[in-house]
């Protein structure tokens, strides 16, 4: 579903990514995991098409999108959560669903990748059509909230309301940029539960997260990024059985060089 070929992107400042290779089949969750400036944000805004790429490729679907604007990956199918959420403090709950309802309608219908490479127009394969009552039966909360302004909002409830929003932009591939930064535990937990099911509603998920033990609990499939660079994937499974082996990754490629100790200390890891 989501593919990158040796992607390099950044900033005018410099290069941030550096030769990441990815491959997420549809309907599976993967996680990138780093420390604070891996490059996670850099990583998921470079998918959104909100990052300039520099060298390399992305392709979504089987199709090409290396090229394409924001605006045309978010029509084609491509949902962002980003970091900070970005709730609007005095809108309800309901004026943000109405407005991203309104904004998404016809989103993910075009495209030629969208539902398995069809032509300009046709309706999504499998995934489903989101609307504000179904985004409400899926988090419930958010229809007990409808009339709170987003200021009212606890952060879990804020998550929410960005997840909704994200999702009636009708995607297939949805990036969440750190769901639960700044949540309290049992928080973080209904929402690794909510994105846990995102897939059974026809998504592919690209998380990012500063945790690994987080990423472990919801992703197949577990990136760890340092300086830029993969210093590895796991399983998900593999990490919830043996969480050193992220801690070795993260940390076994700090001060030193990181292209020259990468390869090594994902070896002696394994
Ligand atoms: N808009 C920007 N312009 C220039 N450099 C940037 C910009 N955004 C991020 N960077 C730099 O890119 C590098 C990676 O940052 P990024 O935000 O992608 O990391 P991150 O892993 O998401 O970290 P965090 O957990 O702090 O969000 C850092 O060195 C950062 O200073």
């Amino acid at each position: 579903m989501l593919s990158l070929g040796s992607l390099t992107a950044g900033y005018d400042g410099g290069t941030v990514l550096h030769g990441i290779d990815l491959e997420i089949p549809a309907g599976s969750i993967h996680a990138v995991v780093g420390h604070n400036g891996a490059g996670k944000t850099t990583l998921i805004q470079t998918v959104a098409g909100l990052v300039p790429v520099s060298g390399g490729r992305v392709s979504v679907g089987g199709v090409d999108v290396t090229r394409l604007a924001a605006h045309r990956r978010a029509r084609a199918g491509i949902g962002l959560v980003p970091q900070g959420r970005r709730v609007f403090p005095g809108l309800t709950v309901q004026e943000h669903l109405t407005l991203a309802f309104g904004r998404g309608r016809g989103f993910g219908r075009r495209g030629g990748w969208v539902g398995g490479g069809g032509q300009s127009g046709r309706a999504r394969g499998e995934a489903e059509v989101w609307t504000p009552e179904s985004v409400k039966e899926l988090l419930p909360r958010l229809g007990e909230r409808a009339g709170h302004r987003g200021r009212q909002l606890s952060g879990g409830e804020q998550q929410m309301l960005a997840i909704a929003r994200a999702l009636l932009g009708q995607p297939r591939l949805l990036l969440l940029d750190e769901p639960t930064e700044g949540l309290a535990p049992l928080i973080v937990q209904d929402i690794a539960a909510l994105i846990r099911r995102l897939p059974e509603h026809g998504l592919t998920i690209l998380v990012a997260a500063p945790r690994p033990a987080f990423a472990a609990s919801v992703a197949e499939r577990v990136t760890i990024l340092v300086a830029g660079r993969s210093a590895g994937e796991f399983g998900g499974r593999e990490l919830r059985e043996r969480p050193e082996l992220a801690a070795s990754a993260m940390w076994h490629v700090g001060a030193e060089d990181a292209t020259s100790t990468i390869g090594h200390s994902v070896e002696g890891t394994r």
